[in-house]
């Protein structure tokens, strides 16, 4: 039964608890464990250590009246931790390619992070796979910044137009609104997959990778 809020008006309850697998991809020293544990645990660590293998963290999340818990794992970006790091990748629900923006390799990476993913994941060709493009240590000054949020947008619209959002572990600053939006997302896909009849017209773009609208979360935490 619904809850009563202040005004005796009932408030809708979470209808239900979706377990969904988040898997965090990208260069060693982006800052991957660090927003894993600024969003579970809201702490940030300095001197984070190289992440051996995958470690992995749950958090529930309420998004459009429904509980997520989410399963993070966090995997380790460096290259010789490729064979411990790949076989967690199957059975994932969402994907989260990350880079620092005060790391132009690390953004050039992205796309070999793709493709491992999709590898191993063993994602069907032809399937939309919901992916999250994060540019992590937004707070670093202009001068250190080498990645513009422009150039990131650019490579999202070339490459399956997968939402995107700048983030800093350090500060916080859209690392609840990042996995919000990579739920969301997921979600639309999902519910694509299972209405894919729009009135008396079949939906084609369940057919063909989707064009989805790129979505950056800039510093300032507008929505575009
Ligand atoms: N300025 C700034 N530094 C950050 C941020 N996030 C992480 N760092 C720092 O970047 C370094 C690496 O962070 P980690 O979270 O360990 O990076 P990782 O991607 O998990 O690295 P691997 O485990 O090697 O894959 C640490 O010194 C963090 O303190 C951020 O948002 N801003």
């Amino acid at each position: 039964m619904a809850a009563p809020n202040f005004q005796g008006r009932h408030m809708r309850q979470p209808s239900k608890n979706t377990l969904l697998k988040v898997v965090i991809l990208g260069d060693g020293g982006v800052g991957k464990s660090c927003l894993m544990n600024r969003f579970v645990s809201n702490h940030f660590d300095e001197h984070s250590f190289h992440t051996i293998g995958v470690e992995f963290l749950n958090k529930d999340i309420e998004i459009n009246g429904e509980i997520y818990t989410l399963q993070i794992w966090d995997t380790a970006g460096q290259e010789r931790f490729k064979s411990l790091r790949t076989p967690f990748y199957r059975g994932s629900d969402i994907c989260l390619l990350t880079y620092a923006v005060d790391d132009r390799t690390s953004f050039r990476n992205l796309a070999l992070w793709r493709n491992e993913f999709l590898y191993y994941a063993d994602v069907k060709e032809g399937t939309t796979f919901p992916f999250l493009i994060v540019g992590n240590k937004v707070d670093v000054s202009a001068e250190q910044r080498e990645v513009s949020c422009e150039e990131a947008r650019a490579w999202c619209m070339e490459n399956g137009s997968p939402p995107y959002v700048e983030t800093s572990a350090k500060d916080a600053t859209n690392v609840e609104q990042a996995f919000s939006l990579a739920v969301e997302s997921w979600a639309r896909l999902e519910a694509k997959l299972e209405r894919p009849y729009i009135g008396d017209t079949v939906d084609l773009r369940r057919q063909q990778p989707e064009q989805r609208s790129s979505c950056c979360l800039s510093v300032g935490g507008n929505t575009e």
